[in-house]
Formats: C-alpha cells, sequence, structure tokens
C-alpha cells in the first residue's frame, strides 16, 4: 500500500472513533470498579483516551464467561475449517482497516507510521491468514501399537488462555498470540499493555464482526499488578503466553507455581549480538543490516542487534559505512511517512533510555535526546560498561572490537540473555560453526531478522521458557496431547492387559 501524507494521517487520526472499555462476552463494558487511566500519545504528551483501568474482578468475570465458551463448545468444539473461516475473515477486516489500525497504533506506541504501515499491519494479517489456514491442516497420529490395540495420540485445545501483552509491537504480539490460540480452539483473555491498549481494544470490535462469538476473545485493559498478576494467579486459567521483560517473567512462573501450575511460555528480553568478522563481504550491505537490526523500531525490540562485535580488521571501515546509513534515518513525527525514528513509548521508557547516554562511553554517533525522542546512537564501549551488559531497548547500538573468531562466540555468548544473534562473514565453516556456537533462539547468517511466520520465535536462557511464537511450533503453547488407548481384542481373547 502506497503511503499517504502526514496531513492525510493527521485527518484520518482526526476522524478516530476509540473504543476504550474493557470487552468481555461480546460487549463493551466500564471497569467493574469505575476506574479509568490515561493513555498518551508519546510523540506529543497529549490524551488520546480514557481507558478502562480494569481489576481482578474484571478478571474474574472474563475467565468465567471464557469457561463458559470454552466448555459449551462454541468456538472450541466447531469444525477446524469454521474457525478457520472466521479467522481469514477477522484478516481481511484489518487489511479492509488496515490504514486506521496503522494510524491508531503510531498514535498510541510513538511507532511511525512508516512502520505500521509496511511491517506492523501487513504481518499482522500474514500471521492471522496463516494460522488460519492451517489449523484444517494438521494431523492428529497413531502410535504403534499390537494388532489387538489402536493408540490414537490427539490434540485438544488447551482451554482458557491469558495472554499478556507488551507495549513495542502490539497489534503484531496480539496476533502472534491469538492467531494459533484462537486457530487451535481456546478461549482467551488479552491483557494489552497499559502504554499501548488502543489497537487490542479495536481488534475486539472486529473480532465481534468477524463472528468470533462472545467469550471466546476478551480484552481486559489495566496494569500489571492490577490485570496481570490476577490472570497469572488465576486458578480457571489453564496457560499464559507472555511477553514483555525478564522480571515480569520470572513473576509469572512465581504466579503458576502459587496457583494451579498453569502453562506458562515467556517471551523476554535480549542483548543480541550482530558478529562480523574480518573476511565479511560487501560492507555497504552488512551496515544497512546493522543499522536495521539495532535502530529498527527505536531499538524497542526485543531482537535488536543492540551489541556490534566486530573483529579489528574491519572495525574502521565498517563503523563508516555504519554511520552514514544511521544518518539517513530520519528522526521526528511519527505521522510523517519520511521519519524511521518515531518516538520512545513513554516518558518513563524515555528517563530509562536515556540514562545509558549519560557521560562515560564514547559516542561514535548521536547521544542526544528530547522531549521523548532519542537520536540513533552508537558508543565505543568496553566489555563490562552496563551499555555492553544490560537490555536498553532503545535506538543505542554499543560496539566492542575482538581480535578473532573464537573471541567473538565467547563475547557474543557472554550474556544472561540467548534471543537472537547474527553473523556476517563470507566463510561458509564459520558462519556455519558459528551459527551453532552462538547461544541463541534464532541465529541468522549474513544479515539480521527474525525469520518468518513460518519459523519459531524465543530464546534460550533467560531471555524465553516454554513454547515459541510463529510457525506449527507456537500450537504447541495453545494445545495438549491426549493419548486415548483403545482395546480391539474380541471376547474369545484370553489375555486381558
Ligand atoms: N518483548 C520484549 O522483550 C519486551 C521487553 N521489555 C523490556 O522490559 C523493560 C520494562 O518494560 P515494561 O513495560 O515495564 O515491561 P513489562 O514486562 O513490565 O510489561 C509487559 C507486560 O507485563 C505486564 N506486567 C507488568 N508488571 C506485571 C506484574 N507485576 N504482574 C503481571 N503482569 C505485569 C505489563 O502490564 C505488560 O502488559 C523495557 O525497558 C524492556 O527492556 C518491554 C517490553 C517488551
Ligand atoms: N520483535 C518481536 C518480539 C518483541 O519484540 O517482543
Amino acid at each position: 500500500m502506497s503511503l499517504l501524507t502526514t496531513e492525510e494521517y493527521k485527518a484520518i487520526a482526526a476522524g478516530l472513533s476509540i473504543p476504550t472499555q474493557a470487552f468481555i462476552d461480546g460487549h463493551f463494558r466500564p471497569a467493574i470498579a469505575g476506574k479509568t487511566f490515561d493513555t498518551v500519545n508519546p510523540a506529543t504528551g497529549d490524551v488520546l483516551a480514557k481507558v478502562a483501568a480494569c481489576g481482578p474482578e474484571d478478571v474474574d468475570l472474563a475467565v468465567a464467561k471464557a469457561r463458559d465458551a470454552f466448555e459449551d463448545g462454541r468456538w472450541s468444539r466447531l469444525h477446524p475449517k469454521d474457525r478457520k473461516e472466521t479467522l481469514i475473515r477477522l484478516a481481511k477486516l484489518v487489511k479492509r482497516n488496515a490504514r486506521e489500525l496503522a494510524v491508531l497504533e503510531s498514535l498510541d506506541s510513538g511507532k511511525t507510521i512508516y512502520d505500521c504501515e509496511q511491517v506492523d499491519i501487513p504481518e499482522t494479517i500474514n500471521c492471522l491468514t496463516w494460522h488460519a489456514e492451517l489449523i484444517d491442516k494438521i494431523y492428529d497420529q497413531v502410535a504403534p501399537a499390537s494388532d489387538n490395540h489402536i493408540a490414537m495420540v490427539v490434540r485438544e485445545p488447551v482451554g482458557v488462555v491469558g495472554l499478556v501483552l507488551p507495549w513495542n509491537f502490539p497489534l503484531l504480539m496480539l496476533a502472534w498470540k491469538i492467531g494459533p490460540a484462537l486457530a487451535a480452539g481456546c478461549s482467551v483473555i488479552v491483557k494489552p499493555a497499559e502504554e499501548t491498549p488502543l489497537t487490542t481494544l479495536r481488534m475486539a470490535e472486529l473480532a465481534m464482526e468477524a463472528g468470533i462469538p462472545a467469550g471466546v476473545f476478551n480484552v481486559v485493559p489495566g496494569t500489571g499488578p492490577e490485570v496481570g498478576e490476577p490472570i497469572g494467579r488465576h486458578m480457571d486459567i489453564d496457560a499464559v503466553s507472555f511477553t514483555g521483560s525478564t522480571e515480569t517473567g520470572r513473576r509469572f512462573l512465581r504466579y503458576a507455581a502459587e496457583s494451579n501450575l498453569k502453562e506458562v511460555t515467556l517471551e523476554m528480553g535480549g542483548k543480541n549480538p550482530a558478529v562480523v568478522l574480518d573476511d565479511a563481504e560487501n560492507l555497504d550491505r552488512v551496515a544497512a543490516h546493522i543499522v536495521n537490526g539495532a535502530f529498527w523500531n527505536m531499538g524497542e525490540n526485543c531482537s535488536a542487534s543492540s551489541r556490534l562485535i566486530v573483529q579489528k580488521g574491519v572495525k574502521e571501515e565498517l563503523l563508516k559505512r555504519i554511520v552514514a546509513h544511521a544518518r539517513e534515518w530520519p528522526m521526528g513525527d511519527p505521522m510523517d511517512p519520511v521519519n524511521r525514528v518515531g518516538a520512545l513509548v513513554s516518558k518513563a521508557h524515555f528517563d530509562k533510555v536515556c540514562s545509558y547516554l549519560e557521560k562515560g562511553p564514547k559516542v561514535i554517533l548521536g547521544g542526544k535526546a528530547s522531549k521523548g525522542f532519542v537520536e540513533p546512537t552508537i558508543l565505543d564501549v568496553p566489555r563490562d560498561a552496563k551499555q555492553a551488559r544490560e537490555e536498553i531497548f532503545g535506538p543505542v547500538l554499543s560496539v566492542l572490537t575482538v581480535d578473532s573468531f573464537d573471541e567473538a562466540i565467547a563475547l557474543a555468548n557472554d550474556t544472561e540473555y540467548g534471543l537472537a544473534a547474527s553473523i556476517f562473514t563470507a566463510n561458509i565453516k564459520r558462519a556455519l560453526r558459528g551459527a551453532r556456537a552462538l547461544r541463541a533462539g534464532t541465529v541468522t547468517v549474513n544479515s539480521f531478522g527474525e525469520g518468518d511466520i513460518s519459523t519459531p520465535f524465543g530464546g534460550f536462557k533467560q531471555s524465553g521458557f516454554g513454547g515459541r511464537d510463529n510457525g506449527i511450533h507456537a500450537h504447541d503453547q495453545y494445545t495438549q496431547v491426549k493419548t486415548i488407548w483403545v482395546d480391539l481384542a474380541d471376547d474369545t481373547d484370553e489375555a486381558v492387559g
């Protein structure tokens, strides 16, 4: 879809009608306690809307309705092709409303309209369609057994699922989770991040229009302690899928252990290395990948390449090219389609990112920040600097220098995280040896990327726990395996057992 002008986007923004209440059992309703919270446009500081601030009682209501829906089979026991058709209708509705959703996402999160239009919305449509198309093509299994038995191994939807979302890709992370969860037949309780609830609430309207039955798709906006924790601790939620910080992910394990041992999948942070070896070819292309990996989505990305680990021989030339590419990423009004760097999601997050720009490291590029916006920044840092070790989640690339392949891999792995990594080299053996040695859920060779909808996404070490998002593997989060063992012996057979 071609991009519009800033004025045209602002006209769409002015005409938006934004749902602000919780969505439970097919109805929008205020929080039971009547409370609201402000959601703010981080690029201007303007309040966009007052949104229902739900609490444990709203979670209880949503879970009860989701449980009713799950048990009576209005969605969970439909023929998979019927769920497929409904989810494809939802994907088509997202496409029909793409412009409005892109504008709403940009306003609420500070993301550029360029990214919302070119990445977030098309990938959301693709994700919903892919899981819908998949669900009537998955077969169950028959296990090897004697002539007197049939052993079936069947998959069933896990039940009522809590989906706790981050603010960096609000709509896309919703799709990553509802795509497989709804396709599998689960009922869901979605908790959007409090910074970015609006597109999730708009999706509730579209889900209703698509024909997803009442009680199957519920949205409960509110804070982590008021809504996230009650979801984590609920005795009647069967599974939770969470994306966010490692600290909060750890809490969900505690909640599950202290309640009903619900299944927990955690997709968390990263301090992802991009390793560039002396023999890397086409340094201009390498530089373009490094810049995209570090600054795409303002670096508010769990898989951002936030550590450049570069071999000495190529450092100077590579940095020259990286700086040139980074200068081609204009920063400013997210609603202006020329901009590639928008506002950080909130004042609190802006302050956190700014704390990493304070004096200390050598600044190669950028380093300035003002009123919610942080320039793409490149820092030359020693290994033990906090910029080299901690997840900043902003447009800050830390550069570390090494002498050899082995040193590069050891340094890349010297982190508590293990979400993503990349390696740039023209030598196929080093590329594949590196890819195997890097301890990360996704390793890209001569590129930055996250794979696509068909490839599982998740982390090693403290970046991930439990299942994976994306690919057929995502369905493991939302289904459980049952064995059905059938005795075929007739009455004349003597042996029992
Ligand atoms: N995809 C990722 O890897 C993400 C990583 N982060 C990292 O986390 C840092 C902090 O960002 P936050 O927004 O505070 O992330 P967070 O992990 O606190 O928030 C993610 C979700 O968890 C919920 N939540 C927060 N506290 C909770 C609690 N006590 N119990 C249950 N649910 C809770 C939030 O409301 C939100 O829906 C960022 O600076 C970044 O480093 C943040 C968002 C996404
Ligand atoms: N990049 C998709 C996953 C995330 O950042 O949370």
